[in-house]
């Protein structure tokens, strides 16, 4: 993914609007603007297709446009290409644009069948949902082509929800225009856009506050490291030993120079080699000046005890993550004394509804819920999921898909043990929570599932090599 500001921000409808003005008043057209569009979409579409024929289906819109210059490009190549317009050309742009292609329209494509559709039915323009009609023309269609590419966004998309159509199938590739929208990293539309492209034509950045997270960049340690400097994370242990353990071995791989387990009891277990436990009084323990940052919450517990345990950590005012069940007792009173900001939370879904109810905050969406409970506490909540949401104070990131894989259990300590052992490591709650999700994701390839939690551990140092 490119990591420059104006290709990783993500544009609501509006704000795209808005850009394409911009670009307007710099002087260029909407014409110039749909040629670089479509041109653009055309070259990933040959590269993808390498000249099998193609379906464009066209709407009345300025994405019908982009399909028009979609197919006089392909046919300019000598590819077979023929277009669908269930309606003719509407604005200007796009009647210019179909005057261009001189190859055969059909207004329903019966009884073509084709290797690759191109939908240009409705991009971000959408502004109702989808006719039963136009959504059998979709269905029939994409049956009908082995290979389907949605432009811009797939038709009957909402880009700012990322709310997918009923019943609608998946496609093979999106072509973003312009921008990402949210509909490409957020909701059922990211599970079901296929692989993603991007169009560069000419948005400049606009603003830093929704964008595709940045991937790692990770260098070697300094010459004169050692273990302390690299940073020591502090794992606080509870009643369920086994996801503390989990999480920490995760983090040995991860930055840190040093990872310590804080049990809390003296029962004699075996531990990997790599770790070092240290039982006893939490608040001792804690008050080694050499710990950069703490997590807390994997098998912690819920009782009295575990309460106790999270007061303690949080009271230490260092870098911390909150995972499972500290999720479950953070609150108000809490926090009280505590800079939030120096805090991550990781929730899964059902962990998000909890911190919402012990916050007071009701929201829509997830990526609502997640910015709301940060700007009630300055948490930086990293939402986790199979679309990933982060809200920090520079705003939102989100993040490419994941594998299905990580969808297993102790998955989670592992990416809080990754993302504790970076905030260890100096970084701020956002690079740390952004490199955290990026690591856990390549750890999951490296590890090729199907894996246990504990395999994907063990693959944090290849996925680290990977962003070196
Ligand atoms: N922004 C940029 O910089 C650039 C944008 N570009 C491209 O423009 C696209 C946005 O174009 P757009 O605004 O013309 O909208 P688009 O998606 O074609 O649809 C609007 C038409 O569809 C109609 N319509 C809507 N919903 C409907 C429904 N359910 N059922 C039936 N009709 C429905 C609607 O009708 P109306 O609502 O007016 O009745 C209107 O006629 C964008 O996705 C990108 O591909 C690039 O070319 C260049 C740079
Ligand atoms: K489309």
């Amino acid at each position: 993914m490119p990591n420059s500001a104006n290709l990783r921000q993500v544009l609501t409808v509006a704000e795209m609007q808005a850009a394409e003005r911009d670009l307007m008043d710099a002087g260029i057209s909407v014409h110039e603007l749909m040629q670089r569009a479509g041109q653009g979409a055309a070259d990933w579409i040959w590269r993808m297709t390498g000249g099998r024929p193609v379906t464009v289906l066209c709407g009345p819109g300025n994405n019908g446009g982009d399909g028009y210059v979609i197919a006089a490009e392909i046919a300019r190549r000598g590819g077979e290409v023929r277009v669908v317009a269930p309606m003719p050309p509407k604005t200007e742009a796009a009647k210019r644009a179909a005057e261009t292609f001189k190859g055969k329209v059909t207004t329903s494509g019966e009884g073509l069948r084709g290797e690759v559709l191109v939908d240009c039915l409705f991009g971000s323009g959408l502004s109702r949902p989808l006719s039963a009609e136009h959504r059998a023309l979709l269905r029939r269609l994409r049956m009908e082509h082995a290979l389907g590419v949605a432009i811009d966004v797939a038709s009957g998309v909402d880009a700012d929800s990322g709310a997918w159509p009923e019943g609608m199938a998946a496609w093979d590739c999106t072509i973003a225009l312009g921008a990402w929208k949210r509909a490409h990293w957020i909701g059922e539309a990211s599970a079901k856009c296929g692989t993603r492209k991007l169009v560069d034509i000419g948005v400049a950045a606009r603003s830093e506050d929704e964008q595709l997270a940045p991937e790692p960049d990770f260098a070697r340690p300094a010459w004169d490291a050692h273990k302390y400097r690299r940073g020591l994370l502090a794992v606080v242990g509870g009643a369920m030993p086994g996801a503390s353990e989990l999480a920490a071995c995760a983090a040995v791989g991860a930055g840190a120079g040093y990872v310590k387990l804080l049990g809390s009891d003296n029962s004699r277990r075996q531990l990997p080699p790599d770790l070092v436990e240290k039982n006893g009084d939490l608040t001792e323990l804690l008050s080694d000046e050499r710990i950069s940052a703490i997590l807390v919450g994997p098998g912690l517990g819920r009782g009295e005890e575990a309460r106790d345990r999270l007061a303690h950590a949080l009271a230490e005012g260092e870098p911390t993550v909150c995972d499972a069940d500290a999720l479950h007792l953070l609150d108000d009173e809490m926090l009280d004394g505590v800079d939030g900001t120096k805090i991550i939370v990781t929730p899964h879904e059902g962990e998000l509804a909890q911190l919402c109810k012990n916050f007071g905050v009701i929201a829509a969406s997830k990526r609502e819920r997640a910015m709301a409970v940060h700007s009630r506490t300055g948490l930086t909540v990293l939402a986790k999921g199979p679309d990933t949401i982060l809200a920090h104070d520079g705003g939102v990131a989100y993040f490419p898909q994941g594998s299905s894989w990580l969808s297993v259990a102790g998955s989670g300590d592992v990416l809080a043990g990754i993302v504790a052992s970076r905030l260890a490591t100096g970084d701020t709650p956002a690079r740390a929570a952004m490199a955290g999700v990026y690591l856990h994701q390549q750890a999951a390839r490296e590890a090729a599932g199907p894996f246990s939690a504990s395999d994907l551990a063990q693959a944090i140092p290849a996925a680290y090599r990977a962003f070196l």
